[in-house]
């Protein structure tokens, strides 16, 4: 079975300077991968590849083995992959529901597009209402999405981002600016909203990255040094020097 992210030999410069040297990376199916590195080191950019943003220099990326080369970021949305961002999605005059009933009538129209009106609407209702059961804001359906807290806003961002049913999710720093409680609370419900799917993120937080990662991935200047089991990652002798051993100890 095809991987359901396969980067190989990923290079991207800008002008002359290269940003990304040569990134291998498989990540299986249902796996949750988490990249970290230091400040500096191509994270952002690398997820700006893999959805698209970015045209990469040399290398290729495929999403279930299918090449990604020359996709829009909205054509690779649609065959299956979503990215939240670090700055937010949200409509904050909207209610709610309707944010969440809008990303899913963006990413899912199309497929609804033989449907008729009232079957459609119907649809994307029931559809919007199991998302916000999911990210646990049924209760705050009707209110104006910028009065939410800013862990309730992250999690109307993450409904966002899997309306639609993307099965490779990419988060970029979801927990940035949570306090301890709302860090756990996230934490939560992302390993909730990405049962079964693929996960791929970026998180400076490694309290969040060994909780909830099943992979590792360690990038330092554009290349990656180390991907394996968090235990293995946290062991590995390249990887404390060039940047956990520091972390770690900050950390604590
Ligand atoms: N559009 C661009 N043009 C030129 N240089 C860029 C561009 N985008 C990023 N860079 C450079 O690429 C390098 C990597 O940046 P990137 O934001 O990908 O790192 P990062 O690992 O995500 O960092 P952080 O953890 O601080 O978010 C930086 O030196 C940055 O200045």
């Amino acid at each position: 079975m095809a991987a359901a992210l396969h980067l190989n030999g990923l290079c991207k410069a800008f002008g002359k300077t290269e940003i990304i040297r040569g990134v291998e990376l498989e990540i299986a199916k249902g796996e949750r991968h988490a990249i970290i590195g230091p400040n500096g080191a191509g994270k952002s950019t690398l997820f700006n590849l893999i959805t698209g943003r970015f045209p990469q220099t040399s290398g290729t990326i495929s999403l279930h083995g299918a090449d990604l080369a020359g996709k829009a970021p909205h054509e690779i949305n649609r065959m299956g992959l979503s990215r939240s961002f670090q700055i937010t999605n949200i409509f904050g005059n909207m209610t709610v529901f309707e944010n969440v009933r809008c990303a899913l009538l963006w990413s899912m129209g199309y497929k609804y597009s033989f449907w008729n009106l009232l079957d459609r609407s119907r649809a994307l209702t029931e559809g919007a209402e199991e998302i916000l059961e999911q990210i646990n804001l049924t209760e705050r359906r009707n209110l104006p999405a910028g009065v939410l807290s800013y862990a309730e806003q992250r999690a109307l961002e993450i409904g966002i981002t899997i309306a639609g049913g993307a099965d490779v999710i990419m988060l970029d720093e979801p927990t940035a600016g949570m306090s301890h409680s709302e860090t756990d609370y996230i934490v939560d419900l992302i390993r909730k909203v990405t049962e079964n799917k693929t996960l791929v993120m970026v998180e400076h937080d490694m309290g969040v990255v060994f909780g909830l990662a099943d992979y590792i991935s360690v990038l330092v200047y554009g290349e990656i040094i180390a991907t394996g089991r968090p235990e293995e990652v946290r062991a590995n002798p390249k990887v404390q020097e060039a940047y956990l051993g520091e972390v770690l100890e900050a950390d604590h």
